[in-house]
């Protein structure tokens, strides 16, 4: 690489509201995610050129509730042959908020080991809307993709002028554009600008795990459902005759259910079917108990996704419970 030559940042396009339209432009509610494809965006910020030499591919283009299981082991493997290029200084990936988070926690466990950077970004207001938020959240995305100081972070999440860990970060208003969050763990850093402002020296969340899905076409199916009041056993065994493999609980507090639901999870963690107890309080830990195995900080949709990752290497409810660190 000649010495003024930039950074290589490649883009890859999933869809999401960063790439939706509408004939208004004051609609930030029923517009279609998933309308512009990768160049169109890359175009509408011409800054980019600035901070970095620009490839841009399309992974998909939908709204992120249609992101499945397959795409994002295509979305990983190609991110990870990406960044053993040595011009690849990191890559972004555009992406709606609605699951953002999976896709995010996805690629943190599956593309750190380059310690190069991996930024997710999406955007609450449509492209066509006043104000849209897009551009910039991916001006931002590239030039945190595009700095050195971004390395060995883990996968982060670009949205509104901050940098979120994506281990820890959670989508937490349906709405507004500071949705993205982490109660507990705060953010990393944030942008004054387009400048990149860490608040800590790269630190790697307690108890964070690296899958090698390299050749894996598919995951073991993984359900979850959800704990209330006067819950009983029809969901969880229903679940399980679908053929899940694994089945995440959204449990009431401390990843609790009702005495009945606990009873069932206790006899099938005896068996070795591996329930994972969350908790629908938003933070906080679901630590170990007999039944199941607790979640740890993780919420349902992450544990889902490690669930699955972790029964796809075989891993025995023991093993399960020392990766979630519940
Ligand atoms: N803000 C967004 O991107 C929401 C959109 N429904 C999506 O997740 O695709």
């Amino acid at each position: 690489q000649a010495q003024d030559a930039k950074p290589g940042v490649s883009i890859y396009a999933t869809g999401g509201t960063i790439a939706g339209a509408s004939k208004s432009s004051t609609d930030t509610t029923t517009y279609k995610a998933g309308s512009i494809g990768v160049q169109a965006l890359i175009d509408a910020v011409p800054e980019l050129s600035s901070v970095a030499t620009i490839t841009g591919e399309q992974i998909a283009n939908v709204p992120s509730n249609d992101i499945t299981t397959s795409l994002l082991l295509k979305l990983s493997q190609t991110i990870n042959r990406q960044l053993a290029q040595p011009g690849t200084n990191g890559v972004v990936v555009t992406h709606g908020t609605d699951t953002l988070e999976e896709t995010a926690f996805f690629l943190d466990l599956t593309t750190s080991g380059s310690g190069k950077p991996v930024v997710i970004v999406g955007a609450m207001r449509p492209a066509t809307a006043i104000s849209a938020d897009g551009p910039f959240n991916l001006l931002q995305a590239v030039s945190l993709a595009a700095s050195n100081s971004a390395k060995n972070r883990g996968a982060m999440v670009v949205m509104n002028d901050r940098i979120g860990s994506a281990f820890y970060n959670t989508k937490t208003n349906t709405t507004a554009m500071d949705t993205f969050r982490s109660v507990e763990q705060g953010y990393l850093g944030m942008f004054i600008g387009t400048q990149p402002s860490f608040y800590y020296s790269p630190a790697l969340p307690t108890g964070k795990l690296a899958f090698d899905v390299s050749g894996i076409t598919s995951l073991p199916k993984v359900s979850i459902v959800y704990m209330h009041e006067d819950q009983d056993n029809e969901q969880l065994d229903a679940a399980i005759r679908a053929g899940a493999k694994g089945v995440v609980i959204v449990g009431n507090g401390n990843g609790s259910t009702p005495t009945i639901v606990k009873n069932r999870i206790e006899e099938l963690t005896k068996q070795g079917y591996p329930v994972v107890r969350a908790s629908r309080t938003g933070s906080g830990f679901s630590t170990k108990k007999i039944e199941g195995i607790g979640s740890g900080t993780l919420n349902a949709q992450k544990s889902r996704i490690l669930l699955m990752l972790a029964l796809s290497q075989g891993a025995d409810i023991q093993l399960l419970r020392s990766y979630f660190n519940g």
